[in-house]
């Protein structure tokens, strides 16, 4: 019988490329997003390619809205076994420049996001009678601080103490929690990076490489399908006495 999983923010870059994996290693998969469309999209070329996937709205900063979409996943497939809670914000702030709306949105996304997912998934696993598998997306920028990422950094050091604490939480229910922690990968989140720090449109690889090729150690940007096989190995039974760790994939930026 084929698992199930739900990816949050799967309408674009890491989130959609997390779902095609998911379905090629035999998962059906829920697509989150706060923009049907997009995950729709994202949904119909996977129905249309022999997968089973379904497409919900949801802002997962929104925590009835994260257990809206968990109940529906579980109601249109009968099981979950896998949740990525992928879906994220990347502001670039110096700190001077820092407001608290830029906190509250950030953090309210990227971290809340991830507790909300973590309490409905867990809910549902303890409903159907199983464990199952949290992973969670943090960043090099979760590792190692980097110059005006103080809001997103920190929001992903914080996921990464979750992802800890969690997994010692839950452990006795036979659940894993890890995370997952990419370094630059080539998605629309760098590109609006690249713009909002003022580069131009369609030099964002040139713009990527000038910044980070240096702290490289393999010397090119990750693709976002190099992200999704760690999160297929962290889905499947292979990682099943791995929890509380977090995996960086990013090339060689930061060693720990
Ligand atoms: N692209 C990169 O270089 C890196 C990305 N990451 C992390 O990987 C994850 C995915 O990043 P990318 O695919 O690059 O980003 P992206 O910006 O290309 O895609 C993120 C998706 O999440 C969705 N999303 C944002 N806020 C949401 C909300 N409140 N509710 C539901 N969906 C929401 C967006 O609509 C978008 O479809 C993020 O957590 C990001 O922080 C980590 C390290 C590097
Ligand atoms: C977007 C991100 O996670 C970076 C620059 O590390």
């Amino acid at each position: 019988m084929s698992k199930v999983a739900l990816v949050t923010g799967a309408g674009q870059g890491i989130g959609e490329a997390i779902a095609h994996r998911l379905v090629k290693d035999g998962f059906q998969v829920s697509l989150i997003g706060r923009h049907l469309e997009k995950v729709q999209r994202v949904a119909n070329d996977i129905n249309a390619n022999g997968g089973e996937a379904i497409a919900i709205r949801a802002d997962v900063a929104k925590r009835d809205e994260v257990f809206a979409a968990v109940k529906a996943t579980k109601e249109a497939f009968g099981d979950l076994n896998v949740i990525v809670n992928n879906a994220g914000v990347a502001p670039t702030t110096p700190i001077m420049a820092v407001t608290e709306d830029d906190m509250n949105w950030t953090w309210g996304i990227n971290v809340n996001g991830v507790v909300w997912g973590t309490q409905a998934a867990t809910e549902a696993f303890k409903e159907l009678g199983h464990g199952g598998k949290i992973i969670n997306a943090t960043s090099q920028a979760g590792v190692e601080g980097n110059e005006n990422l103080t809001v997103y950094g920190s929001t992903k050091f914080a996921i990464r103490g979750i992802t800890q604490t969690t997994a010692k939480e839950l452990a006795q229910f036979g659940i894993t929690v890890n995370a997952f922690a990419p370094g630059i990968v080539k998605t629309p989140m760098m590109w609006d990076i690249a713009h909002e720090v003022g580069q131009n449109a369609g030099k964002d690889d040139e713009w990527g490489m000038a910044q980070f090729s240096d702290g490289i150690a393999l010397g090119r940007l990750s693709e976002p399908e190099e992200i999704a096989s760690v999160v297929s190995f962290l889905s499947s039974d292979d990682s099943n006495y791995v929890t509380g760790q977090t995996i960086i994939v990013d090339g060689g930026m930061v060693f720990h």
